[in-house]
């Protein structure tokens, strides 16, 4: 499963990557060696300050793609704790290059790492702390049909 390919939205409609969601970020996460990566743009949808790409929508764009390195750990898991260092505002309209990165792991948790940068410089860095749950999580506290979607093509693309 490792190499350089295009991973699938964690479903159509979700915030960060689905592709019908049109106040998502619309991210397209790619799987490259031992991260994944996705290249944005921020908008007036993101917006916090005049310009500048709200705190809210940075969080979800590292919140997002570090749920992209489940792909990496090969299990489901969910976001426990986010911690995001912002370092600089990121202006709108202006390409920003993201990469997430799986730096340790337990039996139950899996620790997290982002970062964000133009250019060479980062503008923000992340870390979480997801914990590995089972399909049944999503069946239990989620939408049914939108969840065998996800289970579709969690499969399909592995
Ligand atoms: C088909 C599907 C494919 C996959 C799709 C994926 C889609 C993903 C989409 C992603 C989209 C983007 C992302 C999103 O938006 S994910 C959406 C946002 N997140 C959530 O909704 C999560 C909500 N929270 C929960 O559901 C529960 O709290 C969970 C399930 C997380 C844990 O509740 P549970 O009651 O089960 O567990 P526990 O409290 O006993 O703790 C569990 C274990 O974890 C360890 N622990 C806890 N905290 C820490 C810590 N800080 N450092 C180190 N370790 C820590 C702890 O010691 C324990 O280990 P152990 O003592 O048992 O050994």
């Amino acid at each position: 499963m490792r190499g350089d390919k295009p991973l699938p939205a964690h479903a159509p409609w979700c915030m960060g990557c689905g592709e019908d969601n049109p106040n998502g970020l619309h991210l397209e996460v790619h799987l490259h060696g031992d991260h994944v990566y996705a290249d944005l743009q921020f908008d007036e949808r993101h917006s916090g300050a005049p310009g500048l790409a709200h705190g809210g929508a940075i969080s979800a764009a590292c919140d997002d793609i570090m749920g992209f390195t489940l792909w990496i750990a090969e299990t489901p898991a969910v976001t426990r704790t986010l911690t995001v260092e912002y370092r600089r505002p990121v202006p709108l309209h202006t390409p920003v290059h993201i990469t997430a990165s799986l730096v340790d792991e337990t039996d139950r948790a899996l620790f997290i790492e982002a970062n964000g940068t133009v250019g060479d410089t980062t503008y923000f860095a992340a870390e979480a702390v997801f914990v590995k749950v089972d399909l049944s999580h999503f069946l239990r506290h989620g939408d049914w049909g939108a969840t065998a979607d996800l289970i579709t093509r969690f499969f399909q693309a592995d």
